[in-house]
C-alpha cells in the first residue's frame, strides 16, 4: 500500500546532514548501509521480517512537495540544497530476504545501496516501518503457534498506537493471522475483514433475545452473537440457542458465539454442551478478553473447545516489548569499509558490502547458523564468532543459500511480492524450516551468527586505525 508518505517522513537531523553532504559533494559519494536488529523481542528465537512490500512502495514515491520544500525552507535550510531536493528521487539498490522470512540478530537484513544523501534520508522511513512490522509479525507467529488451526482475528484497532494499526494488522497476518476487525487495513491491503458485535449493541435493545433476534435479521448470514452481556450460560447461550433455532427455519446458520468475560474454558465447554445439545453442533465459539499467547496457549492445554480467538491490546502493541531495535548503520562509504566502534564489542559494526549465507540441513531444514562473508568473499570455509574470535566453525561441505536478494535496482522494486497471502504463506514456510529448539518460549536455542576471515580482517584493521 502507498501511503502519502513524503519527504519530510524522517527526522530533522537525517536533512542538515544532507545540506552538509551538499555543501561539499558528499552527497554523490556512493555508500552502503546495513539495517539489522541486535535483540529478540519477547525473549523468542527468531523474528519474522515485515514491512518490505511497503518500504518499496514508498521509497518508488518519495517526493518532496513544494509544500515540503516551503517548510523546510522556513526551517533554516538553504534554497540551493532545498531546490535539489524538488528534484529528489530515490535510485538506490536494495538487497534483503523475502518478506516473511526468519531473521536474527546481528546478521544485515536490507543492504541499501546509493548516493550518500539518498540512502541516508530513508533511515527513519526504513526504521519506522521494518521495526514495527517485524515486531507484530513476530507477536503474531508466536500466538499462532500455540493456537493450533483456530482462527485468529485481530481486534486491535481501537488499542493501537494510533494509525500503527493500520500497518499491524498488515503483520499480524503475516505472523499468522486470519483476519482483522480493521477495515481500512482490510480495504487497502486486501485482508480479510471479520467481526462479531459489541456489548452496546444488547445494551441498546435491553432484551437480549430481541437484540439477536434483530442483528440474524440485519447479517443472516455473518451473525456472531456475544453472550456475555448478562449472564453467559443462563441468558446470553440459551437466548443464541432459540435465535439460532429460528434462524434454521428460514434456512439460515448462526456462525458463532462469542464469550468475552470470565472463565474462558468452563464456559466454552458449558457451552458448547448446550449447543450440541440443541443440535447446533455447527455453531463456532469464539473467544476474547485480554488474551496473548499464554492465555491461547493454556486455553488450548484446557482443551477449551473454543474455535475463533480476537486478539487486541497484546497482539497490536507487541507487549511486553514497545520496539524492535533495528539499526542502520553506514559499512561502506567512497568504496572503502566504515565501522562504528563501541566499548561493548557487541556493538561494533560490521564492515564492508556483506552477503548472508543460511546454513542448511540435509533435509533442507535450517542448521541454525547465518554465515556473513564479504559479497566479494562468496561462501565462507569457516566462520568466526563475532563477538569471541576463539570460537570458529567449519562450513565447508555444508549446504546454504544466499539471503539477501535484489529486490530494488536504481529506485525500481524487483521481484515485488504484494500479495499478503504469499507472504504470509511463505512465512510459515519458512518458520516450518526453523527446528522447535528455536520456537519455544521458554530459553529457546539462541541461532547464530558467524563471520569470514575477510570480515574479521576488514574489522580488526578498521578498529585498529580508530584506536584511542
Ligand atoms: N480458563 C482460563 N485459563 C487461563 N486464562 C484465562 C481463562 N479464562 C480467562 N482467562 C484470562 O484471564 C485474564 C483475566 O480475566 P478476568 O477474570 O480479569 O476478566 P473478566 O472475567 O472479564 O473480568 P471482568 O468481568 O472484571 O471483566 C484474561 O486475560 C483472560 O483472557
Ligand atoms: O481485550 P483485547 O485483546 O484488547 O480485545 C479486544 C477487546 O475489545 C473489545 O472490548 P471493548 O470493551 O472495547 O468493547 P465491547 O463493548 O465490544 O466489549 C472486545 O470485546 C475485546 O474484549
Ligand atoms: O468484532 C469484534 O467482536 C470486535 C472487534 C474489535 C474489538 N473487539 C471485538
Amino acid at each position: 500500500m502507498n501511503f502519502q508518505i513524503t519527504g519530510t517522513y524522517t527526522d530533522l537531523y537525517q536533512l542538515a546532514m544532507g545540506q552538509a553532504y551538499y555543501r561539499d559533494g558528499s552527497h554523490k559519494m556512493p555508500a552502503t548501509f546495513d539495517y539489522f536488529f541486535r535483540k529478540l523481542p519477547f525473549h523468542n528465537g527468531y523474528v519474522v521480517f515485515a514491512g518490505l512490500a511497503d518500504v518499496l512502495d514508498m521509497l518508488e514515491s518519495l517526493r518532496f512537495t513544494s509544500e515540503d520544500i516551503d517548510y523546510l525552507g522556513k526551517q533554516g535550510f538553504n534554497a540551493d540544497y532545498l531546490e535539489m531536493l524538488r528534484n529528489f528521487r530515490f535510485r538506490g539498490t536494495i538487497h534483503a530476504p523475502r518478506e516473511g522470512d526468519v531473521i536474527f540478530p546481528a546478521a544485515p537484513v536490507l543492504r541499501v545501496e546509493g548516493t550518500m544523501l539518498e540512502v541516508q534520508l530513508v533511515e527513519t522511513l526504513i526504521l519506522n516501518t521494518l521495526n514495527f512490522q517485524s515486531l507484530i509479525a513476530t507477536k503474531a507467529a508466536r500466538i499462532r503457534m500455540v493456537a493450533g488451526d483456530s482462527v485468529l482475528s485481530d481486534f486491535g484497532l481501537r488499542r493501537a498506537q494510533g494509525f500503527g494499526a493500520i500497518t499491524a494488522s498488515r503483520a499480524a497476518v503475516i505472523g499468522g493471522f486470519d483476519s482483522t476487525s480493521n477495515v481500512y487495513a482490510a480495504e487497502k491491503y486486501g485482508l480479510k475483514a471479520e467481526g462479531t458485535m459489541a456489548h452496546s449493541f444488547i445494551q441498546l435493545y435491553g432484551d437480549e433475545l430481541q437484540a439477536f433476534r434483530k442483528f440474524a435479521e440485519a447479517r443472516p448470514k455473518n451473525s456472531v452473537f456475544l453472550v456475555d452481556t448478562y449472564n453467559t450460560l443462563q441468558s446470553g447461550v440459551p437466548n443464541a440457542i432459540k435465535v439460532a433455532k429460528e434462524m434454521e427455519e428460514r434456512g439460515e446458520r448462526l456462525k458463532a458465539i462469542r464469550l468475552d468475560s470470565g472463565d474462558l474454558s468452563f464456559l466454552a465447554q458449558r457451552a458448547r454442551a448446550m449447543l450440541d445439545k440443541a443440535g447446533l453442533e455447527y455453531v463456532k465459539i469464539a473467544a476474547s478478553n485480554q488474551l496473548d499467547e499464554f492465555v491461547v496457549r493454556s486455553l488450548r492445554q484446557q482443551n477449551a473447545p473454543i474455535d475463533i480467538f480476537g486478539v487486541g491490546t497484546n497482539l497490536i502493541t507487541g507487549h511486553p516489548d514497545g520496539a524492535l531495535d533495528g539499526v542502520y548503520k553506514l559499512v561502506e562509504a567512497d568504496g572503502k569499509p566504515r565501522i562504528k566502534v563501541s566499548e561493548n564489542i557487541q556493538k561494533v559494526t560490521l564492515p564492508g558490502n556483506k552477503q548472508v549465507h543460511r546454513l542448511l540441513n540435509e533435509d533442507g531444514s535450517f542448521f541454525g547458523v547465518d554465515a556473513l562473508s564479504l559479497s566479494a568473499e562468496g561462501v565462507p570455509t569457516h566462520i568466526i564468532n563475532p563477538h569471541e574470535a576463539h570460537k570458529t566453525m567449519q562450513c565447508a561441505g555444508i549446504n546454504s543459500e544466499p539471503l539477501l536478494k535484489l529486490v530494488m535496482k536504481n529506485g525500481e522494486a524487483i521481484n515485488r511480492i504484494d500479495s499478503i497471502a504469499e507472504i504470509k504463506n511463505y512465512a510459515s514456510q519458512r518458520l516450518s524450516m526453523l527446528p522447535p529448539e528455536y520456537k519455544r518460549f521458554e530459553n529457546p536455542h539462541v541461532y547464530k551468527v558467524g563471520i569470514s576471515e575477510g570480515i574479521k580482517a576488514m574489522r580488526d584493521e578498521l578498529l585498529k586505525k580508530h584506536a584511542f
